[in-house]
């Protein structure tokens, strides 16, 4: 369970969130949403410690985590935490199977780990038998779905992912949907940022970054005349 209360964030000069309140449970899918630039990738980050808040106060667990130093976010990072965002994170110059199992094997250069694992990774997301292949030459929505697989393969309890749908086709998308919503059925925290209105729709809760500030999330049957994004 994430609970995040009043947090505010400027960044720069650029004040970019003012006092969100949001609650992310085990099991459930929770959506950020709203327009373009509202805030919901510097939301999800904050919830993933990937960047410091400014106000507010933040739990992972029931556990204080609004001071943790770098040690302490690294240990979330690797015990807990699976992203998959905008950029991927993917090592262009590596193997597609390297780049599957890099979380595992982060101080070697070779792949180490589960290979079975690794390969019904890349099964569930449509990348079977790729495993030899150079990450670089993948498509965009491949590296998506690659980066997809490395938090499967990952196993974490919470799921951080920043427009999963954004570059995929129709059938894939359906897929990419459906596996995160096996992960919240799985008792994992699945923490979505979409413009995605059916990626929406499949999500047990949904947060509207910079305008549900004392509301936070709200079961699926109460977003009819919340809006989408
Ligand atoms: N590193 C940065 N430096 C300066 N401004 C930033 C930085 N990161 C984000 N911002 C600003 O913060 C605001 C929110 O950005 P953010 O990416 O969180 O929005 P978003 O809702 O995810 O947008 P989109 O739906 O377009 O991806 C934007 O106005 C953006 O310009």
């Amino acid at each position: 369970m994430i609970e995040a209360h009043g947090i505010s964030v400027t960044i720069g000069s650029r004040p970019v969130l003012h006092g969100e309140t949001v609650r992310c449970t085990p099991g459930k899918m929770t959506a950020l949403v709203g327009p373009s630039g509202c805030g919901k990738t510097t939301l999800l980050h904050c919830l993933g410690l990937l960047l410091p808040i400014d106000r507010g106060s933040m739990s992972i667990n029931g556990k204080n985590v609004t001071g943790y130093n770098t040690a302490e976010r690294r240990r979330f990072w690797r015990d807990y935490a699976a992203f998959v965002l905008q950029d991927y994170g993917i090592m262009d110059e590596e193997s597609v199977a390297f780049n599957v199992t890099l979380q595992a094997s982060l101080f070697g250069r070779r792949v180490t780990g589960d290979l079975e694992r690794m390969r019904q990774a890349l099964a569930k997301t449509g990348l079977k038998g790729r495993e030899n292949e150079l990450a670089g030459r993948l498509s965009g929505g491949e590296k998506q779905r690659l980066a997809l697989a490395r938090a499967i393969y990952k196993d974490a309890s919470i799921l951080f992912v920043d427009e999963p749908t954004a570059s995929l086709d129709p059938a894939n998308r359906r897929k990419v949907i459906d596996l995160f919503a096996d992960f919240a059925k799985q008792g994992r925290t699945v923490i979505i940022s979409t413009h995605d209105a059916e990626m929406i729709d499949a999500c047990d809760r949904k947060h509207r970054v910079g305008l549900d500030n004392s509301a936070t999330d709200m079961p699926k049957s109460d977003q009819t005349n919340q809006g989408g994004s």
